[in-house]
């Protein structure tokens, strides 16, 4: 249990900046998903705090005490840090008991064996315990490899990608068991994932990342419902950003001009240029009054019917997901009111680009 604290630290490949000045304060048990586009600098960050590469500037401390930064290095083992990758790194010769005894050298054996077993019920392996490997589904190896480190009874423990290599149903069992096991143990836990979802449902904290920079650490509702930046809102659950104009602005809450139509939403942007940042879940079917579009297709997906729909009055936008109770056909004409959203500054920038339908996308 322990806190993390980063401070303005970097990291550069050549010409690639991988960590680009990140800082922030994690509290002792906290659970932190790292989140981000592929080669946004999420295992760099996880490699620096285990001590498996050094910054190029700035300070990293964990539990209060620095271990790296222009004048000290520690290294890894002396960090008091577990890791669970996603190759589970077991030993093939030796069984359950003693893959997760086998870091436990310098404690005495009864200790050690009591650890053992502690870990082994943790998650729930005590029946296998004399099995090698290779008599395990890749469930159970992962769960081996999870009570390998918590039986050294880690600071801090960190996950890199634990659950890439297990099918649907039982990344969802070991999620659980992720959160139980936090739950118990109070570790700090940091888990580096491409799985939205994933993180979302463990989480305390999620740190989004953008080309070496953290956008945000927030909670994940938080992050779902007041993106720091149009990369957050774009990055989570499908996020859509829309050119808007803000009409007033006043105690966090933005009036905005959409199609003709004006709103009030949350938001930060002053008047002006704006971004209206929605999820599918804040576009709703009306049959009164709405933004009129046209349905471009239909498919169905989780349960619903999802059209992607063009608005008459948005030429900017290229189409967005809408979710219906019935399949509606193409080019069948809608009626879509806005049910939430959040409103961000807008830099005014660069040409748009054409999307692959011929619309404009926002920059
Ligand atoms: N040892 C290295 N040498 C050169 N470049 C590196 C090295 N390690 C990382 N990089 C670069 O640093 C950037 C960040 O990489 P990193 O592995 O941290 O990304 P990531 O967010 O974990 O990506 P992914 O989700 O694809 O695993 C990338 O552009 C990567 O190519």
């Amino acid at each position: 249990m322990a806190a993390l604290s980063f401070e303005n630290l970097s990291r550069r490949f050549g010409e690639t900046l991988a960590l680009d000045g990140v800082s922030a304060e994690i509290p002792s048990g906290t659970f932190l998903a790292l989140l981000g586009p592929s080669g946004c600098g999420k295992t760099t960050l996880l490699r620096q705090i285990a001590g498996l590469d050094r910054p190029d500037g700035g300070r990293l401390s964990i539990g209060g005490q620095e271990v790296a930064g222009p004048s000290c290095f520690t290294p890894p083992e002396a960090r008091g840090l577990g890791m669970v990758f996603q190759s589970y790194a077991l030993w093939p010769h030796m069984s359950v008991a003693e893959n997760i005894a086998f870091g436990l050298n310098r404690l005495a054996k009864p200790e050690r064996l009591a650890r053992v077993e502690e870990a082994l019920a943790k998650v729930g392996l005590a029946a296998l315990a004399g099995r090698r490997p290779h008599q395990l589904s890749g469930g159970q190896r992962q769960r081996v490899a999870l009570a390998r480190s918590l039986a050294a009874r880690p600071r801090v423990l960190l996950l890199d990608e634990p659950l890439a290599n297990l099918d649907a149903h039982l990344r969802a069992a070991m999620l659980a068991e992720f959160r139980r096991i936090h739950a118990e143990t109070g570790c700090t836990m940091v888990f580096v994932t491409h799985d939205q979802n994933e993180a979302m449902a463990v989480a305390d904290l999620i740190g989004v990342m953008d080309r070496g920079r953290l956008e945000q650490l927030a909670p994940p509702q938080e992050v779902f419902e007041r993106p720091a930046s149009p990369m957050v809102a774009r990055f989570v659950g499908q996020g859509r950003t829309l050119p808007v104009t803000v009409v007033s602005a006043a105690a966090g809450r933005c009036r905005i001009r959409l199609g003709g139509q004006e709103t009030t939403l949350p938001g930060t942007a002053p008047p002006g240029p704006g971004w209206l940042c929605v999820h599918p879940r804040d576009l709703a079917h009306s049959r009164a009054m709405g933004l009129p579009a046209t349905v471009l297709e239909c498919r169905f997906e989780d349960g619903w019917h999802i059209a992607q729909l063009i608005f008459d009055d948005l030429p900017d936008v290229a189409s967005l997901p809408l979710r219906l109770d019935r399949a509606a056909p193409r080019g069948s004409r809608l009626k879509v009111v806005l049910r939430g959203g959040f409103v961000l500054p807008r830099a005014e920038v660069a040409p748009k680009a054409l999307s692959p339908v011929g619309r404009t996308v926002p920059a």
